[in-house]
Protein backbone atom coordinates (compact mmCIF):
# COMPACT_ATOMS: atom_id res chain seq x y z
CA UNK A 1 0.00 0.00 0.00
CA UNK A 2 0.96 3.39 -1.32
CA UNK A 3 2.48 5.40 2.31
CA UNK A 4 1.19 9.00 2.22
CA UNK A 5 4.00 10.92 3.75
CA UNK A 6 3.35 12.92 7.12
CA UNK A 7 4.90 16.67 6.92
CA UNK A 8 6.78 17.45 9.83
CA UNK A 9 7.73 20.73 10.96
CA UNK A 10 10.72 20.73 13.51
CA UNK A 11 11.05 23.80 15.94
CA UNK A 12 14.29 23.28 18.33
CA UNK A 13 15.87 25.86 20.66
CA UNK A 14 16.59 26.62 23.68
CA UNK A 15 14.47 27.39 26.76
CA UNK A 16 12.33 30.59 26.59
CA UNK A 17 13.49 31.30 23.21
CA UNK A 18 9.78 31.47 22.32
CA UNK A 19 9.11 27.26 20.63
CA UNK A 20 6.27 26.37 21.88
CA UNK A 21 3.96 30.00 21.12
CA UNK A 22 5.10 29.86 17.42
CA UNK A 23 5.18 25.61 16.91
CA UNK A 24 1.20 26.47 18.25
CA UNK A 25 0.83 28.95 15.99
CA UNK A 26 1.93 27.69 13.22
CA UNK A 27 0.46 23.85 13.33
CA UNK A 28 -3.33 26.19 14.12
CA UNK A 29 -2.51 28.59 11.19
CA UNK A 30 -1.87 24.97 9.01
CA UNK A 31 -4.75 23.05 10.73
CA UNK A 32 -1.83 20.36 11.60
CA UNK A 33 -0.96 18.67 15.28
CA UNK A 34 0.90 19.66 17.72
CA UNK A 35 3.52 18.32 19.59
CA UNK A 36 5.13 19.70 22.59
CA UNK A 37 7.69 17.28 23.37
CA UNK A 38 9.62 19.61 26.52
CA UNK A 39 5.86 18.72 28.09
CA UNK A 40 6.45 15.26 28.31
CA UNK A 41 9.95 15.50 30.16
CA UNK A 42 7.84 18.04 32.31
CA UNK A 43 5.31 15.24 32.87
CA UNK A 44 8.36 12.43 33.89
CA UNK A 45 10.19 14.73 36.23
CA UNK A 46 6.64 15.32 37.95
CA UNK A 47 5.32 12.06 38.19
CA UNK A 48 8.97 11.27 39.37
CA UNK A 49 9.23 13.22 42.19
CA UNK A 50 5.77 12.52 43.29
CA UNK A 51 6.75 9.20 43.75
CA UNK A 52 9.91 10.22 45.55
CA UNK A 53 12.06 8.87 42.86
CA UNK A 54 15.27 10.29 42.73
CA UNK A 55 15.41 12.59 39.43
CA UNK A 56 19.17 10.84 38.60
CA UNK A 57 17.98 7.02 38.99
CA UNK A 58 18.00 6.14 35.01
CA UNK A 59 16.17 3.02 35.51
CA UNK A 60 13.71 4.45 38.18
CA UNK A 61 12.73 7.30 36.21
CA UNK A 62 12.84 5.67 32.75
CA UNK A 63 9.90 3.13 33.87
CA UNK A 64 7.90 6.12 34.64
CA UNK A 65 8.55 7.83 31.22
CA UNK A 66 7.61 4.40 30.22
CA UNK A 67 4.27 4.40 31.50
CA UNK A 68 3.89 8.06 31.77
CA UNK A 69 -0.15 8.22 31.96
CA UNK A 70 -0.42 11.50 30.08
CA UNK A 71 -2.91 12.55 28.12
CA UNK A 72 -3.12 16.00 25.13
CA UNK A 73 -6.68 17.39 25.05
CA UNK A 74 -6.96 20.97 22.83
CA UNK A 75 -4.58 23.04 25.00
CA UNK A 76 -5.13 21.03 28.74
CA UNK A 77 -2.60 18.63 29.65
CA UNK A 78 -3.85 15.85 32.12
CA UNK A 79 -1.09 13.47 34.46
CA UNK A 80 -2.97 10.53 35.73
CA UNK A 81 -6.39 11.59 34.89
CA UNK A 82 -5.22 15.37 37.01
CA UNK A 83 -4.82 18.41 35.10
CA UNK A 84 -1.26 19.52 35.46
CA UNK A 85 -1.23 22.12 32.46
CA UNK A 86 0.19 25.07 34.70
CA UNK A 87 1.83 22.98 37.39
CA UNK A 88 4.54 21.58 34.78
CA UNK A 89 5.17 25.06 33.77
CA UNK A 90 6.62 25.95 37.26
CA UNK A 91 10.44 26.78 36.79
CA UNK A 92 10.85 24.24 39.34
CA UNK A 93 9.72 21.03 37.20
CA UNK A 94 11.67 22.89 34.06
CA UNK A 95 14.85 22.25 35.80
CA UNK A 96 13.67 18.39 36.66
CA UNK A 97 13.09 17.88 33.20
CA UNK A 98 16.67 19.19 31.88
CA UNK A 99 17.72 17.03 34.89
CA UNK A 100 16.03 13.55 33.56
CA UNK A 101 16.36 15.02 30.09
CA UNK A 102 20.18 14.15 30.48
CA UNK A 103 18.95 9.96 30.99
CA UNK A 104 19.58 8.02 27.46
CA UNK A 105 17.11 5.85 28.84
CA UNK A 106 14.53 8.16 29.40
CA UNK A 107 14.98 9.69 26.30
CA UNK A 108 14.92 6.08 24.75
CA UNK A 109 11.22 5.47 26.47
CA UNK A 110 9.77 9.09 25.38
CA UNK A 111 10.72 7.99 21.50
CA UNK A 112 8.02 6.24 20.03
CA UNK A 113 5.58 8.31 21.72
CA UNK A 114 6.58 11.88 20.67
CA UNK A 115 6.94 9.89 16.71
CA UNK A 116 3.45 8.72 17.48
CA UNK A 117 1.79 12.56 17.22
CA UNK A 118 2.66 12.51 13.89
CA UNK A 119 -0.41 12.01 12.23
CA UNK A 120 -2.10 13.97 8.79
CA UNK A 121 -2.26 16.49 7.39
CA UNK A 122 0.79 17.22 9.37
CA UNK A 123 2.42 17.61 12.78
CA UNK A 124 4.30 21.01 14.23
CA UNK A 125 6.81 19.68 17.12
CA UNK A 126 8.79 21.97 19.34
CA UNK A 127 11.71 20.89 21.74
CA UNK A 128 15.54 20.49 21.51
CA UNK A 129 15.93 16.99 19.33
CA UNK A 130 12.77 17.15 16.76
CA UNK A 131 15.22 17.91 14.02
CA UNK A 132 18.02 15.78 15.11
CA UNK A 133 16.55 12.16 16.69
CA UNK A 134 12.96 12.38 16.42
CA UNK A 135 12.00 13.70 13.40
CA UNK A 136 15.57 13.60 11.42
CA UNK A 137 13.18 13.86 8.13
CA UNK A 138 11.47 16.60 8.62
CA UNK A 139 10.43 18.61 5.61
CA UNK A 140 11.48 21.89 7.73
CA UNK A 141 13.99 22.48 10.55
CA UNK A 142 14.42 25.56 12.41
CA UNK A 143 16.20 26.37 15.44
CA UNK A 144 14.18 29.15 16.97
CA UNK A 145 16.54 31.20 19.35
CA UNK A 146 16.89 34.99 21.04
CA UNK A 147 19.50 36.59 23.33
CA UNK A 148 19.62 34.88 26.38
CA UNK A 149 18.91 38.24 28.44
CA UNK A 150 15.75 38.65 26.32
CA UNK A 151 14.65 35.51 27.08
CA UNK A 152 14.85 36.05 30.60
CA UNK A 153 12.78 38.89 30.28
CA UNK A 154 10.00 36.97 28.32
CA UNK A 155 9.82 34.15 31.30
CA UNK A 156 9.90 36.92 33.69
CA UNK A 157 7.12 38.69 32.05
CA UNK A 158 5.22 35.09 31.55
CA UNK A 159 5.74 34.23 34.88
CA UNK A 160 5.05 37.08 36.47
CA UNK A 161 1.77 37.43 34.54
CA UNK A 162 0.39 34.36 36.39
CA UNK A 163 0.28 36.20 39.64
CA UNK A 164 4.37 34.32 40.49
CA UNK A 165 6.33 36.61 42.47
CA UNK A 166 9.72 36.08 40.59
CA UNK A 167 12.96 37.53 40.30
CA UNK A 168 14.95 38.53 36.74
CA UNK A 169 18.52 38.03 37.72
CA UNK A 170 17.54 34.32 39.13
CA UNK A 171 15.72 33.46 35.73
CA UNK A 172 19.25 34.21 33.74
CA UNK A 173 21.05 32.44 35.85
CA UNK A 174 18.93 29.30 35.78
CA UNK A 175 17.80 29.87 32.02
CA UNK A 176 21.95 29.89 31.43
CA UNK A 177 21.96 26.95 33.61
CA UNK A 178 19.85 25.24 31.71
CA UNK A 179 21.28 25.71 28.04
CA UNK A 180 24.21 24.73 29.43
CA UNK A 181 23.04 21.49 30.71
CA UNK A 182 20.83 21.29 27.73
CA UNK A 183 23.64 21.56 24.78
CA UNK A 184 26.40 19.51 26.85
CA UNK A 185 24.98 16.60 27.43
CA UNK A 186 25.98 13.35 25.53
CA UNK A 187 22.71 12.50 24.37
CA UNK A 188 20.53 15.07 21.62
CA UNK A 189 22.19 17.92 22.81
CA UNK A 190 20.61 21.09 21.94
CA UNK A 191 22.49 21.88 18.80
CA UNK A 192 21.96 24.16 15.46
CA UNK A 193 21.93 21.32 12.75
CA UNK A 194 23.22 22.31 9.46
CA UNK A 195 20.08 21.14 7.95
CA UNK A 196 17.66 24.16 9.78
CA UNK A 197 17.02 27.41 9.20
CA UNK A 198 18.20 30.07 12.02
CA UNK A 199 15.29 32.38 13.36
CA UNK A 200 17.10 34.58 15.77
CA UNK A 201 13.98 36.74 17.38
CA UNK A 202 15.41 38.85 19.88
CA UNK A 203 14.80 41.90 18.09
CA UNK A 204 10.95 40.25 16.04
CA UNK A 205 7.38 40.05 17.15
CA UNK A 206 6.09 36.70 17.61
CA UNK A 207 3.68 37.32 14.81
CA UNK A 208 6.43 37.77 12.17
CA UNK A 209 8.59 34.68 13.31
CA UNK A 210 5.05 32.92 12.94
CA UNK A 211 4.97 34.07 9.67
CA UNK A 212 8.69 33.68 8.63
CA UNK A 213 8.03 29.92 9.88
CA UNK A 214 4.90 29.75 7.43
CA UNK A 215 6.54 31.26 4.76
CA UNK A 216 9.72 28.86 4.88
CA UNK A 217 7.14 26.05 4.96
CA UNK A 218 5.75 27.10 1.79
CA UNK A 219 8.88 27.74 -0.02
CA UNK A 220 10.00 24.32 1.54
CA UNK A 221 6.73 22.59 0.15
CA UNK A 222 7.14 24.25 -3.30
CA UNK A 223 10.48 22.62 -3.62
CA UNK A 224 9.66 19.35 -2.42
CA UNK A 225 6.84 18.89 -4.68
CA UNK A 226 7.86 21.08 -7.73
N1 LIG B 1 9.12 36.90 19.31
C1 LIG B 1 8.68 37.11 20.56
N2 LIG B 1 8.67 38.36 21.05
C2 LIG B 1 8.24 38.59 22.29
N3 LIG B 1 7.80 37.65 23.16
C3 LIG B 1 7.77 36.41 22.71
C4 LIG B 1 8.22 36.09 21.41
N4 LIG B 1 8.07 34.76 21.25
C5 LIG B 1 7.58 34.31 22.43
N5 LIG B 1 7.38 35.30 23.29
C6 LIG B 1 6.85 35.18 24.65
O1 LIG B 1 7.89 34.59 25.42
C7 LIG B 1 7.34 33.71 26.40
C8 LIG B 1 8.04 32.37 26.29
O2 LIG B 1 7.62 31.71 25.12
P1 LIG B 1 7.43 30.14 25.04
O3 LIG B 1 6.71 29.86 23.76
O4 LIG B 1 6.84 29.61 26.30
O5 LIG B 1 8.96 29.67 24.90
P2 LIG B 1 9.61 28.24 24.88
O6 LIG B 1 8.58 27.25 24.42
O7 LIG B 1 10.77 28.37 23.93
O8 LIG B 1 10.07 28.00 26.29
C9 LIG B 1 5.83 33.67 26.14
O9 LIG B 1 5.18 34.51 27.07
C10 LIG B 1 5.68 34.23 24.74
O10 LIG B 1 4.46 34.91 24.54
N1 LIG C 1 12.79 17.48 22.94
C1 LIG C 1 13.13 17.88 24.16
C2 LIG C 1 12.29 18.77 24.89
C3 LIG C 1 12.68 19.15 26.15
N2 LIG C 1 13.82 18.65 26.68
C4 LIG C 1 14.22 18.95 28.06
C5 LIG C 1 15.24 20.07 28.13
C6 LIG C 1 14.48 21.23 28.74
O1 LIG C 1 15.33 21.95 29.62
C7 LIG C 1 13.31 20.59 29.46
C8 LIG C 1 12.01 21.38 29.40
O2 LIG C 1 11.72 21.63 28.03
P1 LIG C 1 10.66 22.76 27.58
O3 LIG C 1 10.73 22.87 26.10
O4 LIG C 1 9.32 22.44 28.17
O5 LIG C 1 11.26 24.00 28.33
P2 LIG C 1 11.23 25.52 27.94
O6 LIG C 1 9.78 25.89 27.77
O7 LIG C 1 12.00 25.66 26.67
O8 LIG C 1 11.86 26.20 29.10
O9 LIG C 1 13.11 19.33 28.83
C9 LIG C 1 14.63 17.81 25.95
O10 LIG C 1 15.69 17.42 26.42
N3 LIG C 1 14.26 17.43 24.70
Amino acid sequence: MLEIPIPVIAIDGPSASGKGTVAARVAAALGWHYLDSGALYRLTALAARGRGIALDDEFAVSRVAAQLDATFLEGMILLEGEDATELIRDERVGEGASQVAVLPAVRTALLQRQRDFAKLPGLVADGRDMGSVVFPDASLKVFLTAGAAERASRRYKQLIAKGESVNIARILEDIEQRDARDKARTVAPLQQLPDARLLDTTELSIDIAVQTVLDWWKSASRNAFA
